[in-house]
């Protein structure tokens, strides 16, 4: 071999080897992927149980007011329904609704023997009970798992409906193999709709897990022990480069809005991912990480919840 030629096929190997290490290193969970595959899965189940009992699996996703933000997610919602093959019973009430307007309407939507799964979209304008219309929806419908039979079961181990971001964070690591046991978890962020389910969860797979919010002391010194950091917050560029553990896994759950240098509309999370992918082993884009798989397991409940009516 000639020593050109050799030095070409160093050349090549050299290339070949950074190039997949550049890409690779450090991954992104693809939540959307993920999703993509799921709601494939699902549609086919939807078709077999449609097929075998007569009626699809119902959606009603109750809306009140006109939040943008809300609205989008709303659509994306009743896109993948339609995808799936769901059927939609959404409401979207005007903002100065009323409580017992939409408390008739829960009622009514219990009652419903088409109706499997009902969400009502949160937050609520300040004049409703939000916790009261919770309490109200049928446990067994409870597609987002947020009644309280639901989060005791939660609590206790037990299996139930679960809410659909904590479920789909968890679904993602599990598909990216990711070993939670013994490991340091840190959620930041404590709701009840995201922060304090995501905790029980990952205590119940085993992580030493720190719930951390708006009044904890030395967030950053927290952040920094984290093999496995969860960003639930709602603020951009909150967590950033130097108060990440280099190779943690980080989920950025966040969902916020900005306007960038070019005056334009972008979506982010919580994480200043350019700077943080960097050092992470795993980390969760915006859009397309978490997202995608929230939706995702708002259907996947509404088809358990089907199943279990029929058996
Ligand atoms: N990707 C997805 O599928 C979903 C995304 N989201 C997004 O996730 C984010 C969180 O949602 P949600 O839990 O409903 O929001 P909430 O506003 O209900 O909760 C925010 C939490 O963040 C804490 N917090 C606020 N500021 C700080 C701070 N400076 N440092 C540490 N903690 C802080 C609050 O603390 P305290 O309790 O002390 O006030 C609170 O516990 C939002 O961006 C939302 O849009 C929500 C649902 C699904
Ligand atoms: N009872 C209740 N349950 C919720 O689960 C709930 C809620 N209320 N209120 C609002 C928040 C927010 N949330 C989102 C879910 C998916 C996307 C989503 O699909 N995002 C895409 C992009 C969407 C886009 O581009 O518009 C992504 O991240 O890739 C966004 C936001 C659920 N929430």
């Amino acid at each position: 071999m000639s020593d050109t030629t050799a030095r070409k096929i160093i050349k090549v190997l050299m290339i070949s080897l950074t190039l997949p290490m550049k890409s690779v290193y450090p991954q992104l969970l693809d939540g959307k992927a993920l999703a993509q595959r799921i709601q494939d899965q699902l549609k086919a189940e939807v078709e077999r149980l449609k097929s075998t009992y007569g009626r699809p699996p119902g959606l009603a996703v109750l809306m009140v007011g006109d939040h943008p933000a809300s609205a989008a997610y709303v659509r994306n919602k009743e896109r993948a329904c339609t995808k799936v093959g769901i059927a939609s019973f959404g409401q979207h009430f005007p903002a100065d609704v009323s409580q017992s307007e939409i408390e008739q309407t829960i009622d009514r939507l219990n009652q419903d023997p088409n109706v499997d799964g009902i969400l009502l979209q949160l937050p609520v304008p300040a004049h409703l009970n939000a916790v009261y219309l919770l309490h109200k929806i049928d446990p067994d419908k409870d597609v987002d798992g947020l009644h309280p039979l639901n989060l005791g079961r939660l609590l206790r181990g037990e299996r139930g409906l679960q809410s659909c971001t904590p479920a789909g964070v968890m679904r993602l690591l599990r598909e990216y193999r990711i070993d939670l046991k013994g490991k340091n978890a840190v959620v930041v962020g404590r709701s009840i709709l995201v922060g304090k389910p995501i905790a029980l969860m990952l205590l119940e797979a085993d992580a030493t897990v720190t719930i951390a919010h708006s009044r904890t002391k030395n967030l950053a010194e927290l952040t920094r022990q984290a093999d496995i950091l969860i960003a639930a917050v709602g603020r951009p560029n909150l967590i950033t480069a130097d108060q990440v553990k280099p190779n943690a896994i980080v989920i950025d759950v966040g969902i916020n809005r900005v306007i960038d240098a070019q005056g334009k509309s972008r979506l982010v999370g919580d994480v200043d991912f350019d700077a943080v992918r960097e050092m992470s082993q795993f980390i969760t884009p915006v859009p397309g990480g978490v997202g995608p798989m929230t939706v995702t397991m708002l259907l996947q409940n509404t088809v358990f919840s089907y199943t279990r009516t029929h058996s």
